[in-house]
């Protein structure tokens, strides 16, 4: 891995292939659509022509951890070949894992994810909700390997705010918000820092809601809700005025309904990526 810092890695990529980043999300019914069997083979098949159609067309790939651990041992398997490859290829990955637990818990879930385990990687989703500072080993762990974190601060889908809205002004969503601030404050990094924040695409009524102002956040943010779940290439400039160089965009369902064919799903990214250069 290169010495520079996780938020810098990934501006070079947002700078040299667009902002996107695409989901590898073996859904059940995509599996049906390809024509794949239901199982880690079928797994393995849809993820490596992910790798294939999209790996150099997106900034980064995120892994769906949920629909690899539904197939037990042997999908887990095929994410660490998945995590693997995508290493040999120089593809930044971010794992959609969403760990988080009490701070001795959470050192074996940062040495998993980004230490040297087979499924160590670039990067891994956070989730705060055991209090921001729990997540302390993920955080230090990527500090000192050049990897990152993205933090769940406003989720895209609505079910999220009956947590992330408590407190108004001071919400929740908002103290995340700050703490992966001070946490980029502590390091250094020249485009940004490697602490990010997952903000829904969705999600321009809650910011103004809330009051919460991202134009001096400092990270990296991870914008899920383009495309499947309805938010378009002008609700991201809403959400992200002014900060848009920092922000990843995540397709999923978006791009993969155009698989299996290669072409097609190398097609579908650049579409994307066109769309939400030229808003
Ligand atoms: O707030 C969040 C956090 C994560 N996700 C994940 O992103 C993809 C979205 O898939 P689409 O098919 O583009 O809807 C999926 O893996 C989610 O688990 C999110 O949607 N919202």
């Amino acid at each position: 891995m290169s010495s520079l810092g996780f938020g810098d890695r990934l501006a070079d990529a947002i700078e040299a292939k667009g902002p996107l980043c695409i989901g590898i999300d073996p859904h059940v019914q995509l599996l049906e659509q390809w024509g794949l069997p239901l199982n880690a083979d079928g797994v393995r098949a849809f993820a490596e022509a992910v790798l294939e159609g999209c790996g150099d067309h997106a900034a980064a790939l995120k892994p769906q951890v949920a629909f690899f651990e539904q197939y037990g041992s042997a999908g887990m398997a095929v994410l660490e070949d998945v995590i693997a490859e995508a290493k040999r290829r120089n593809i930044i990955i971010v794992a959609d894992a969403k760990r988080g637990d009490i701070g001795s818990t959470m050192k074996a879930y940062s040495d998993a994810w980004l230490g040297e385990s087979p499924l160590a990687t670039d990067s891994v989703t956070l989730s705060p909700y055991l209090g921001f500072e729990s997540l302390r080993p993920a955080f230090d762990a990527a500090h000192s390997k050049g990897r990152g974190t993205f933090v769940l601060a406003l989720t895209s889908n609505p079910e999220g705010k009956s947590v992330q809205h408590i407190g108004g002004a001071q919400s929740v969503a908002a103290n995340i918000v700050d703490a992966a601030r001070e946490e980029n404050a502590r390091q250094e990094w020249s485009a940004m820092g490697s602490c990010g924040l997952v903000v829904g695409a969705t999600v321009a009524d809650a910011l103004e809601k809330l009051k919460i102002d991202l134009s001096s956040f400092n990270g990296p943010i991870l914008a899920p809700g383009y495309g499947a779940q309805g938010a378009t290439a002008a609700d991201l400039y809403r959400v992200f005025a002014g900060i848009e160089n920092q922000v990843l965009v995540n397709s999923s369902r978006g791009v993969l309904s155009h698989g299996p064919n290669l072409q097609k799903l190398a097609e579908a990214c650049d579409m994307s990526r066109e769309d939400l250069l030229n808003r």
